[in-house]
């Protein structure tokens, strides 16, 4: 019998979707099917043309395809989620809430519809909050509702300490629990550098300056970009979790789960290590935390909450 290639889908074409597709198909995880709303057909089938055209260049063999319909998406094995609008400086992730609900609520339904055994990683801001919006207009197990922050909070965390210590990135292991949002946790005591505690690397200071400016990673970018918010480093991330899902590599990763009863909250979307692999989120880990890590955590959890009572009461 011939093998199948994965088929991806990525709904929302714009900077991250984008992005994202492109770097998908460069590392021939499957074929990729770009998704945006019909007023932009043309433009989300040009991006794909564009990108399918770089595949001779480049020497990579995936399927590019730009659409409005979800017919074309049909089936998916994996479909990332980055539809909706994004922060301008000045504004925080929060205030997308309404506008983003609606969207992710209509684009669920689509998939539901179309890719009912899809794995479904959300993007879209506030993500704790649309992790959630997500998960109930999809009515999927919470193994294959999967929501990304932490893979880009980490890999934040990790870029600043790696420059601190002048030291590879990929020899930098931090670990950021908690919502996506400016009380996020880095946590210190867990951070190792090629095995190496990072409190024995680096003075007290230089690692609180570094989980400070890792908490507003993402206001940092946008206040330099100015009319919109980070891409690059978000698709990676989406492009690690999905191939984590596709080749059921079962990393550990943080993720945005469901959380039942670990670190004492029920019901609830956030950040926390998983074992990701072919079957989504395979495994939640319960870490070991102080008193003041359990309160830190406890403040995010509470902004989580906050936002998420928006979208229950909308
Ligand atoms: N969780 C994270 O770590 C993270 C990181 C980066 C961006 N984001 C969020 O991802 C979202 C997208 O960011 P971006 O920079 O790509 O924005 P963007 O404006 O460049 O792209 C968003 C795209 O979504 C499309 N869209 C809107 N409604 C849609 C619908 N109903 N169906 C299909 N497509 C629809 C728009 O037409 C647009 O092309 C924002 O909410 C942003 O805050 C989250
Ligand atoms: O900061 C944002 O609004 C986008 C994203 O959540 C990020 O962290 O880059």
């Amino acid at each position: 019998m011939a093998m199948k290639r994965s088929k991806i889908t990525v709904v929302g074409a714009g900077f991250t979707g984008a992005t994202t597709a492109l770097m998908l198909a460069q590392k021939e995880l499957g074929d990729v099917v770009l998704v945006d709303i019909p007023q932009l057909e043309n433009p989300t089938k040009g991006k794909a043309l564009d990108m399918a055209e770089a595949a001779p260049v480049q020497g990579f063999d995936a399927r590019i395809v730009g659409t409005a319909d979800y017919g074309d998406s049909a089936d998916s094995d994996v479909v990332i989620i980055t539809a909706g609008i994004a922060r301008k400086p000045g504004m925080s992730r929060d205030d997308l809430v309404s506008t983003n609900a609606g969207i992710v609520r209509s684009v669920c339904e689509n998939v539901k519809a179309t890719s009912p055994n899809a794995y479904v990683i959300i993007l879209s801001n506030p993500v704790d909050a649309m992790t959630y919006v997500a998960n109930k207009a999809l009515g999927f197990p919470e193994n294959r509702v999967i929501g990304q922050s932490g893979v880009l909070d980490t890999a934040r965390y990790n870029t600043f300490l790696a420059q601190a210590l002048n030291v590879s990135v990929e020899d930098v292991r931090g670990v950021v629990l908690g919502g996506h949002g400016d009380d996020m946790v880095p946590l210190v005591r867990y951070t190792t550098v090629g095995g190496i505690p990072v409190e024995h690397l680096l003075p007290k200071e230089e690692i609180e300056a570094i989980v400070a400016r890792t908490r507003v990673g993402g206001g940092e970018i946008v206040s330099l970009l100015g009319n919109g918010s980070a891409y690059y480093a978000p698709a990676a991330s989406l492009v690690q979790m999905t191939e984590a899902i596709l080749k059921d590599k079962k990393r550990i990763l943080p993720v945005i789960a469901l959380l039942q009863g670990e670190y004492g909250y029920d019901n609830l979307f956030m950040g926390v290590l998983a074992v990701l692999g072919g079957d989504g989120i395979e495994k939640v880990f319960e870490l070991d935390l102080t008193l003041d890590e359990k309160a830190a955590l406890a403040k995010s959890a509470e902004s989580v909450r906050s936002v998420v009572r928006i979208v229950e009461n909308a």
